[in-house]
């Protein structure tokens, strides 16, 4: 009998891998909790009632299989889902056996590592016929596709570490028509762990440069400006969090619609700090070098689906 509900498996579930299952189970606690009166029930993570309206799948996950290479690494992961006994399953050296078990396959090793794990005895037979969704920086659909079954529908994703909280920007890319129903999917599960959206795979290293790299970018925004404020006498932690505030009220106020010149403007009194403190940023070039770095990791990353170790 048709399983009711999905398996995703994560081949290579490091960072990014716990990140995202992280994101997937806590939305699937907070659907829970909202279809039954009550508390949510970790080990019982679907819905009660789920029709798969609105572009939503008709069928949910609610097993996941962690693979890793070395038993320290399952250790951790196992730690990360101690809540989800029963539910999360991690498997050492079990990527054949993951990815049989699973409908939906998550590549997320290394971008270095992808054809020893794709080139597996017994790896092609266990994706044939399913979904493979690579969040690899470098990788390109056409170097997937030569390692799996034709019948492997194979798309790339490119999250970020704010999976985690729910708060991922991840840009999807598809070179084939995916079924209705596999790309509602897809979209649902990003959607899940954050905002998605979805564009051409010939973007995916400048939004590997953006979305994947961007937390590590903003953070050391959040830290230089820390910085200031401790050089001026703040208190470390409460300079931080002011920091971190007030980039994702900025943040905010830029997906609301408010265009960033706007609120350069409206924030720089005539002869107040603002425009000071802004014509300094200009002196030392912090434009153009914020923008040369993504250019930068952009080709970086471009380079990263070479399969040299
Ligand atoms: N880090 C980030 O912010 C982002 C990363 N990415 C992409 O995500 C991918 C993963 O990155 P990240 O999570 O940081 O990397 P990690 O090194 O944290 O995770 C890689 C995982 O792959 C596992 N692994 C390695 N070899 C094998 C194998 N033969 N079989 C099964 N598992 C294996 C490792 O297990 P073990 O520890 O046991 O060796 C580890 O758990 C990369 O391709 C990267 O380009 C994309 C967006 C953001
Ligand atoms: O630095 C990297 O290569 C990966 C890809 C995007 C974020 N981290």
């Amino acid at each position: 009998m048709e399983s009711e509900s999905l398996t995703i498996t994560v081949l290579g579930c490091g960072t990014m891998g716990v990140a995202i299952l992280s994101g997937i189970l806590s939305s699937l606690t907070s659907l829970r909790s909202a279809s039954v009166s009550g508390t949510s029930t970790p080990n019982a993570l679907l819905p009660t009632r789920f029709h798969g309206v609105d572009g939503t799948p008709p069928k949910l996950p609610s097993r996941f299989i962690a693979c890793v290479k070395r038993p320290e690494s399952a250790e951790r992961v196992k730690k990360a889902f101690v809540e989800y006994v029963g539910v999360v399953r991690v498997l050492t050296k079990g990527n054949v056996e993951g990815a049989t078990l699973g409908d939906v396959v998550i590549l997320g090793c290394k971008p270095q590592m992808y054809t020893d794990i794709l080139g597996e005895e017994g790896m092609a037979e266990a994706l044939e016929g399913k979904l493979l969704v690579s969040i690899l920086a470098g990788v390109k659909i056409v170097q997937l596709k030569s390692m799996v079954p034709e019948s492997t529908r194979v798309v790339r994703a490119m999250p970020n570490t704010a999976s985690k909280i729910r708060e991922s920007m991840t840009v999807i890319s598809t070179a084939e028509d995916l079924h209705p129903s596999e790309k509602a999917l897809v979209s649902w599960i990003f959607s899940q762990i954050g905002k998605s959206l979805i564009l051409g795979e010939q973007h995916m290293d400048a939004c590997t440069a953006l979305c994947g790299s961007g937390p590590a970018f903003f953070a050391l925004i959040v830290e230089a400006m820390a910085d200031g404020g401790v050089m001026m006498g703040l208190p470390r932690a409460e300079a931080q969090m002011m920091a971190a505030q007030t980039m994702q009220g900025t943040g905010r106020l830029v997906l609301s619609g408010q265009h960033p010149a706007i609120i350069r403007e409206q924030v720089s009194t005539p002869a107040g700090c603002t425009i000071g403190g802004l014509l300094m940023l200009e002196d030392g070039k912090v434009r153009s070098t914020i923008a040369r770095a993504i250019q930068e990791a952009t080709n970086m990353a471009a380079g990263l689906g070479s399969t040299k170790k």
